[in-house]
């Protein structure tokens, strides 16, 4: 199962959580969000070894403010919290991995998703709630029962040292990995080091 550890903007932190060798570190570029990277130096991600997919997170931000920023730092891949559309989604993924996420209930139209599966690379679903993302909210996983497309996802919503056993223990064909973030946090940003090496020992141990 790969492992993404999201919200990353601490650049000693950003080196300690690199350590742990996850398969992709995401960085918030969405100004409303407390994790928002800022004025984050491109060299930090520079730094980071080529193993880690450098994961751009972006809401319904311009498409030419995506590609600059992508540039920038140098990212090999975005995440879409947004309602980007399919041709948005597909724009991007000539240049960059593409990670559509979806806010997800229990009355979740997967349908909605045969317009993106030949514009994107994986579907990210997270609890639907009124904010784009980070929540740190569950939700039920049962209706993951209904996705029946080929498009690899990560689940992400409130994943937690609690409910990660759980986690492990969901048999889905589709099912690509996991994206870790509020929940591992000492405060916004700051991942704690420690309970997210439990956590990719766990994942990572049969
Ligand atoms: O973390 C944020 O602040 C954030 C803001 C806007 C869009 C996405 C964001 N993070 C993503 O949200 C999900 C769920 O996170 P959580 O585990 O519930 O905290 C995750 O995929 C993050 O990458």
């Amino acid at each position: 199962m790969k492992i993404k550890v999201c919200g990353m903007k601490m650049p000693g932190n950003i080196k300690a959580i690199a350590g742990l060798e996850p398969d992709y570190m995401g960085f918030i570029f969405y100004g409303k969000s407390p994790r928002y990277v800022g004025s984050l130096p491109a060299n930090e991600l520079a730094a980071l070894p080529a193993s880690i997919v450098k994961t751009g997170v972006f809401v319904n931000e311009d498409l030419e403010t995506v590609k600059q920023l992508i540039n920038q730092y140098q990212l090999a891949a975005v995440q879409l919290h947004g309602g980007e559309s399919p041709e948005y989604c597909a724009e991007l993924r000539e240049q960059v991995t593409v990670l559509k996420a979806f806010g997800v209930d229990e009355t979740f139209d997967f349908e909605v998703l045969k317009d993106y599966a030949n514009s994107v690379d994986y579907f990210l679903f997270d609890t639907k709630t009124a904010a784009h993302g980070g929540s740190g909210q569950v939700f039920d996983w049962q209706v993951l029962d209904r996705y029946n497309l080929e498009v690899p996802f990560f689940l992400s919503g409130g994943l937690s040292a609690e409910n990660l056993p759980e986690v492990k223990q969901l048999k889905h064909p589709a099912f690509y990995g996991v994206d870790l973030n509020s929940r591992f946090e000492i405060e916004p940003g700051l991942k704690d080091e420690e309970k997210l090496r439990s956590a990719f020992t766990l994942l990572r141990t049969n």
